[in-house]
């Protein structure tokens, strides 16, 4: 994996002056494929968990997701593929921008028709490890009309829609930008990402 590649230079300028950037076509077309596979085969299976919210962990009409976390010590071969390339570009953006990203934490994620996430930050409320959120999209030929949009709010009051094109990667910082994701016409799979830093008491 060469972690020179002028795009992941591009990614780190983007979130440095930016602090968000949107990536398309991170992974080919076969591996992002692959990914899709493997989520709908894991839907199919009822491996899929009705996400959670909160210390409580109680189940929530805030976020109408279903979730499967990546076994970091039991990747398939899809996993690996996304996992190697998002390494690589934690790998970059510790180099370029002087992060302290030690791990990535990734699910898939799958949104019934009509089911979103409201607005809400990725730092949980007693961590602050989670550092950049990536999102990943699995969804060939979708079509703005569609909806299901990822609404990213930025600092002065505008927000940007970016839709879950299949190959595309969202990229933000996950203190900073608060955002919600639309309810769609359609099924939306997507793969949720944290780049995490080390933080006091943490095992790493
Ligand atoms: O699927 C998306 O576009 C974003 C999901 C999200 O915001 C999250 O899981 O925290
Ligand atoms: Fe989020």
């Amino acid at each position: 994996m060469n972690t020179r590649s002028p795009q992941f230079h591009d990614i780190a300028t983007a979130l440095a002056d930016e602090g968000w950037c949107v990536v398309p076509g991170f992974l080919s077309a076969a591996q992002t494929q692959a990914l899709a596979d493997e989520c709908l085969a894991l839907r199919d299976a009822q491996r899929l968990t009705p996400a959670r919210v909160g210390a409580l962990r109680t189940a929530t009409p805030l976020r109408g997701d279903s979730t499967h976390w990546f076994q970091a010590d039991a990747p398939s071969a899809p996993q690996q593929a996304f996992t190697d390339r998002i390494d690589a570009l934690r790998v970059t953006l510790n180099r370029e921008l002087m992060l302290g990203l030690v791990e990535c934490e990734s699910h898939y994620a799958v949104y019934p028709p009509g089911a979103g996430y409201t607005r809400h930050l990725d730092r949980l409320r007693d961590s602050d490890a989670r550092l950049v959120s990536a999102v990943f999209y699995l969804n060939p030929a979708w079509r703005v009309a569609d909806g299901g949009a990822l609404r990213l709010h930025l600092a002065d009051g505008s927000s940007r829609d970016i839709f879950p094109h299949a190959g595309t990667l969202l990229l933000f910082l996950s203190a900073q930008f608060e955002h919600e994701v639309l309810p769609a016409t359609r099924e939306r799979m997507s793969i949720a990402c944290w780049m995490r830093q080390r933080t006091p008491g943490s095992v790493f």
